[in-house]
């Protein structure tokens, strides 16, 4: 939620048409709820491409090979650790084209994602709370967006917030996101 906030709060064209998004399938109410969000095509690539550049978890978690296997022409020793770097998954530029480095959630549009990026793993050993987990976090960012406009405040520029990682097995921001709302005003 964090990351996906940063991103969103970096970019004003993306909070704008986030925010069109949200308001107009919600209408005017309290607040936004689950049967809302589910139309809510743009935000599902907002969240989706924040997954693809901010994994949680960078290198999933370590597996280990159970027998002797060849994967690319190479032999994989039985009890050999195995580390996914979905990272680098998220960043290749062989997939993702020129711009991989740049949050750009429209690439969705025509793109249907299989293994081309796997932030909640793959397999038997899959994170069984993929479902609730992007569920939970459309649904928060939707409402966070939907009765406020955000911006890093004190003087400093939106585009500006520090993007810095810090961790290994899982990556937060170096420094803690801090946003100042402003109320959103249906009159205006
Ligand atoms: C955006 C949120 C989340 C992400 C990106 C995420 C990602 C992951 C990843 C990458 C793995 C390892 C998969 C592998 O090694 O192939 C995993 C495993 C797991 N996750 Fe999550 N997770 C998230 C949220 C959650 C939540 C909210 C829960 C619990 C309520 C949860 C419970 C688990 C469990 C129990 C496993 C171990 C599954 C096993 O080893 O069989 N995860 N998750």
């Amino acid at each position: 939620m964090v990351w996906t906030m940063s991103e969103i709060v970096r970019s004003s064209s993306v909070m704008q048409k986030l925010q069109s998004e949200i308001r107009n399938h919600t209408g005017r109410k309290q607040n936004v709820d689950e049967v809302d969000i589910l139309k809510m095509t743009y935000l599902k690539m907002v969240v989706k491409e924040t997954l693809r550049m901010h994994p949680p978890a960078p290198l999933l978690m370590v597996h280990e090979s159970l027998s002797h296997c060849q994967v690319d022409g190479y032999d994989v020793l039985p009890k050999t650790s195995a580390l996914i770097n979905e990272w680098g998954i998220g960043r290749d530029l062989r997939v993702w084209g020129d711009n991989a480095a740049e949050f750009y959630p429209e690439r969705f549009e025509n793109f249907e994602v299989d293994f081309e990026m796997v932030p909640f793993g793959g397999g038997r050993r899959s994170c069984p709370a993929m479902n609730i987990s992007l569920a939970s976090v459309e649904l928060v960012i939707a409402n966070l967006l939907y009765s406020f406009n955000w911006e890093v405040g004190y003087g400093m520029k939106n585009e500006d917030l520090n993007m810095e990682e810090v961790g290994s097995l899982v990556v937060r921001k170096k420094f803690p996101l801090c946003l100042v709302p402003t109320k959103y005003n249906w009159e205006d």
